[in-house]
């Protein structure tokens, strides 16, 4: 089933002032596949991810999301999408500084019903050991890996980055593009991405460019890197 949007369109208003963020954004991708979104800033990269990922309502289009009709939904069902659906990854990551690692990926599960055990998700994101450690005790890197743990541990279909790496190096970047990579395959999880840096897309099946709210090109990736061969 995978993702579906057709002919979105977002405004937003200011007093008398109209803009039109999303202009009939059609897009597709399958299950388990991975899609970077590229484009200049203010072109509606964001706008389109927190309308895929339910926190904000477009005015009008379709959204699909394996069988969730997500631009229907009325506010208790977008809670339940969000929470049974989808993972969300932030350039910041705002891990709650007073919990340990442990109890900031316990936070995220004890809202799903079934999720995966922490301390497996702690090993998978390779943090083993560290459960008991604070977030200002680890690097941005290793912080960031407890947020792509706490996205991971409610068992979402849906992977939502945005700026996943904006605030890294480039050698923790691979690494956290690796683990996201490491997610997608172990989970069947599809991963959608918004990024600045176009060299992330030589990772991706599809690459979405947005212009000023529309679509400009959707390209097939056809040679695949993994995140540790990107050239930077
Ligand atoms: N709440 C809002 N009210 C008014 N305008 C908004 C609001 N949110 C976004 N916009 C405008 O919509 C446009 C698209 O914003 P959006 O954040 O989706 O772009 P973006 O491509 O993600 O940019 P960036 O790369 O800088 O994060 C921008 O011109 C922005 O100013």
């Amino acid at each position: 089933m995978g993702l579906t949007v057709q002919k979105i369109n977002k405004t937003y208003r200011s007093g008398e002032t109209t803009f039109h963020a999303l202009k009939d954004v059609t897009l597709e991708m399958e299950t388990g596949e991975i899609a970077v979104i590229l484009g200049p800033s203010g072109s509606g990269k964001s706008t389109l991810l927190n309308a895929i990922g339910g926190i904000d309502q477009v005015d009008n289009g379709d959204i699909s999301v394996e069988g969730w009709n997500v631009a229907s939904l009325s506010d208790k069902e977008s809670v339940n999408y969000r929470r049974e659906m989808i993972g969300f990854v932030f350039q910041m990551n705002n891990l709650i500084p007073n919990l340990t690692v442990y109890e900031n990926i316990e936070v995220a599960a004890n809202i799903s019903t079934s999720p995966l055990k922490i301390n497996d998700v702690i090993d998978d994101v390779g943090l083993s050991g560290m459960g008991d450690c604070f977030p200002r005790e680890l690097s941005g890197g290793q912080q960031q890996r407890v947020s792509i743990a706490r996205a991971i541990v409610r068992k979402p279909k849906l992977l939502l980055c945005d700026e996943p790496t904006g605030s890294l190096d480039s050698v923790t970047s691979k690494d956290i593009l690796s683990l996201l990579k490491k997610m997608n395959s172990n989970y069947n999880i599809t991963t959608l991405i918004i990024t600045h840096n176009e060299a992330i897309s030589q990772m991706a099946d599809r690459i979405i460019q947005l212009k000023d709210g529309m679509i400009d090109t959707v390209t097939l990736n056809e040679n695949i890197y993994p995140p540790e061969r990107i050239e930077w």
